[in-house]
């Protein structure tokens, strides 16, 4: 079994596969490295043999991670590391090892997929947005505060800004204008993203002609999802360019 991980900002998401790399027999979302030994602990039948991860955490976070995860499960792990080129796709940023790890995953799951051009949203802790030529080139993306940082900058920077998570998951469920403090924020916030995404798809088509595939990944996905129809939601886009980034034997 081969054990996978996608290190974010606020979580790690985790799955097992099979050897072959066919099936996914496990898997899950965590907030801490200690979470995840519990999750894999109580994993039934669990017999790992390889780890291969990407993070976008300090060098020091993952290091710690990864001599956890040697430690309890005897497994090394594979880091995603970055490249100029890979997989037929070329990296489009001017320091090309600035790129998020995540970000070149998503759109080298995405480019093997489409074999097209591609707008590559993820809606995480941050947003990102990344944009793919037809012949495989990276030109680059555009990065803006997700729904979490969105709501806790206001919560943080304000006195009577207060509501718990439960209401904010009911605020959302329609989006009239608010009549509470927890239905304005949340919609308000929500209403941001969505211009965000929409505008991108307007970039794509500047940038991209109107031939272009839209892929959504990040836990954040669903939110959006009405407002770009055409999408391909992914959630395992980050792991599929994983196995391309780091393949196993
Ligand atoms: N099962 C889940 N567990 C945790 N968060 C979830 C889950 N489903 C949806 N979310 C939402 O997803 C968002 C976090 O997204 P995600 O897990 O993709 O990114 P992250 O690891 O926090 O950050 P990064 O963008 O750096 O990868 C939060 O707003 C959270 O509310
Ligand atoms: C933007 C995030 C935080 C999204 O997870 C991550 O991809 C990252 O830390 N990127 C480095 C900065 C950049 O991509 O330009
Ligand atoms: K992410």
């Amino acid at each position: 079994m081969i054990l996978e991980l996608d290190c974010g900002n606020s979580f790690i998401k985790w799955r097992v596969i099979d050897n072959a790399q066919l099936v996914a027999l496990a898997g899950g979302v965590v907030g801490s490295d200690e979470e995840l030994i519990t999750a894999l602990q109580a994993t039934a039948g669990l017999a790992l043999r390889q780890c291969r991860l990407v993070s976008v955490r300090s060098d020091d976070e993952t290091r710690a991670l990864t001599g956890r995860l040697q430690e309890v499960f005897g497994v090394s792990c594979a880091c995603a590391s970055p490249a100029l080129e890979m997989a037929g796709v070329r990296n489009g940023y001017s320091e090309y090892q600035r790129l998020g790890l995540d970000r070149w995953l998503a759109v080298l799951g995405a480019y093997h997929i489409a074999r097209k051009p591609c707008l590559v949203l993820d809606l995480g802790t941050a947003v990102t947005s990344d944009l793919v030529t037809a012949d495989g080139e990276h030109l680059g993306g555009f990065i803006c505060p997700g729904m979490p940082l969105m709501r806790n900058q206001l919560r943080t920077h304000t006195r009577r800004i207060r509501y718990d998570d439960e209401a904010a998951e009911k605020a959302l469920l329609d989006m009239a204008p608010g009549r509470s403090t927890v239905e304005a924020v949340e919609r308000g916030c929500l209403l941001m993203l969505r211009g965000f995404v929409q505008a991108q798809i307007e970039l794509a088509a500047e940038h991209l002609g109107e031939e272009f595939e839209v892929f959504l990944t990040g836990g954040d996905a669903l939110l959006v999802r009405d407002v770009l129809p055409r999408a391909r939601v992914l959630p395992d886009l980050v792991f599929a360019g994983l196995a391309i980034a780091c393949p196993l034997h």
